[in-house]
């Protein structure tokens, strides 16, 4: 597929802007944003068309089997070695990595957090704050799941993250991500995948706020289906990845980088986002979580929450993931004789739950738009007491849970808290509170109690 980009009035620096997409999810994609840019049968020839210079960029090792084999070939004004001078580190201390133990204690309980404060003048880049990381960064292994807010667009300051892709998962505020590969808008209801080393710059319109899963293990793909056969759930068409566009900016910018989970920065003479055509199978995306088409309970009970599996990043032991992305969307319960909200529950993996909009049917209060929760491994949760009371007296019939979407962050591994995440002061002490009033109601005889 050949898609050529847009060119839109371009801002003053930039040389050739793209905002349209291409569908699929894993293809092998090629766009170019200006004619001939891309070689066509051959990755490197002896001199690329524009004096473009050729270089790959390998997601897989090259040898992976051909199923998760994944690399781009991109032509750009400059190799991504003159990308790169000296790094110095820098402080970032917001953004941890695991290995990262830091309050042990709490992360043995129930938690829940209201939004993270505003971050007046941040860009996306100062306002990441890590909640929870798991695993371990230097053997890529596990995950962290972070908050941001930020109000400012980078403008001459770029990075990319070596230690796992990033997926974005906006709950306020438009973002404009800029990748070497192509632009994408991303609203609340959407999320973005920037892969592993990918450079960004990250534009909102407003004041932004939402989530980032930071995988450190194998790459989100999507589930298998099995039963449920070729359609429904996350459908392939639905994903989208961006046409290439470029910025020809010579003027001063700095790139970021995080690398084993330290933060440095180096000075450059232009903008790294200088990718002018490119193919391959390696590359960002954004989907649309409403496009999601949720298959459910429609006689009875309340199925595993794994039914609404968006992405997942599996591990070598068949079925146990490294991380699964589950979102919670608008539906219709209409299970008979049921208990509808989430069962009662303790759990070998962890979840890390985050709402974008709407309620959550096993928490109507106290779960805003923006907060956040941790249900650690093998930690007892499930539905309020107030959930628990309607849910168990309400009048069975089809009911539809409108205008939600909550989503979870699940991992095989242990979350562990960060300070930041323990001295929040939207962390709510009363959680625990919410489940007050489920006593004992047995009392040795028969009968509906
Ligand atoms: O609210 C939760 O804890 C997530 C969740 C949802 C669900 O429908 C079943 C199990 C589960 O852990
Ligand atoms: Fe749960």
């Amino acid at each position: 597929m050949t898609v050529q980009g847009k060119t839109t009035a371009p801002a003053a620096k930039v040389g050739a802007n793209a905002l349209d997409y291409m569908p699929g999810f894993g293809n092998d994609f090629e766009t170019e944003s200006l004619p001939g840019a891309l070689p066509q049968g051959q990755n490197s020839p002896q001199k690329c068309n524009y004096g473009l210079y050729a270089e790959q960029l390998s997601g897989s090792p090259f040898t992976a089997p051909r199923g998760t084999n994944e690399r781009s070939w991109l032509y750009r004004i400059r190799p991504s070695v003159r990308h790169t001078g000296r790094f110095s580190p820098v402080e970032r201390p917001h953004w941890k990595t695991a290995p990262c133990v830091e309050e042990h204690s709490l992360a043995l309980g129930q938690l829940r957090w209201d939004p993270i404060p505003d971050a007046p003048g941040a860009t996306f880049l100062d306002g990441i704050r890590t909640v929870t990381t798991a695993g371990d960064v230097m053997t890529q292994v596990g995950m962290a799941a972070h908050a941001y807010a930020f109000d400012t667009s980078m403008e001459d300051d770029y990075f990319f993250n070596a230690d796992g892709e990033l997926l974005v998962v906006p709950e306020r505020g438009t973002l404009t991500i800029f990748t070497e590969m192509g632009i994408m808008e991303v609203e609340p209801q959407e999320i973005a995948l920037i892969p592993r080393g990918m450079m960004v710059k990250v534009g909102c319109d407003g004041p932004a706020r939402g989530y980032i899963c930071e995988n450190y293990g194998a790459k989100f793909t999507l589930p298998d289906r099995g039963p449920i056969g070729a359609n429904c759930l996350a459908n392939p068409r639905d994903f989208k990845t961006p046409v290439a566009a470029y910025e020809d900016k010579e003027t001063p910018c700095r790139l970021h980088v995080k690398w084993c989970g330290r933060h440095y920065v180096t000075e450059i003479g232009h903008s790294p986002l200088d990718v002018v055509a490119w193919h391959g199978n390696y590359a960002p995306f954004k989907y649309d979580l409403r496009t999601f088409s949720p298959v459910g309970a429609i006689l009875f009970d309340h199925p595993d929450p794994s039914i609404f599996t968006v992405l997942t990043a599996p591990t070598e032991e068949a079925g146990t993931a490294n991380v699964d992305f589950v979102i919670f969307p608008t539906r219709w319960m209409v299970a008979e004789h049921t208990f509808r909200p989430p069962w009662y529950h303790r759990n070998i993996m962890s979840e890390f739950m985050g709402l974008i909009t709407g309620q959550y049917d096993a928490k109507e209060e106290g779960f805003v738009p923006g907060g956040m929760s941790l249900h650690n491994m093998m930690l007892p949760h499930g539905p309020d007491f107030t959930g628990f009371e309607k849910a168990s007296n309400s009048d069975l019939k089809p009911v539809k849970l409108d205008a939600t979407m909550a989503f979870m962050f699940e991992t095989r591994y242990p979350q562990q808290l960060t300070r930041y995440a323990a001295e929040l002061e939207t962390l709510q002490d009363d959680y625990t509170d919410c489940w007050d009033g489920l006593e004992r109601k047995f009392d040795g005889t028969p009968g509906i109690k």
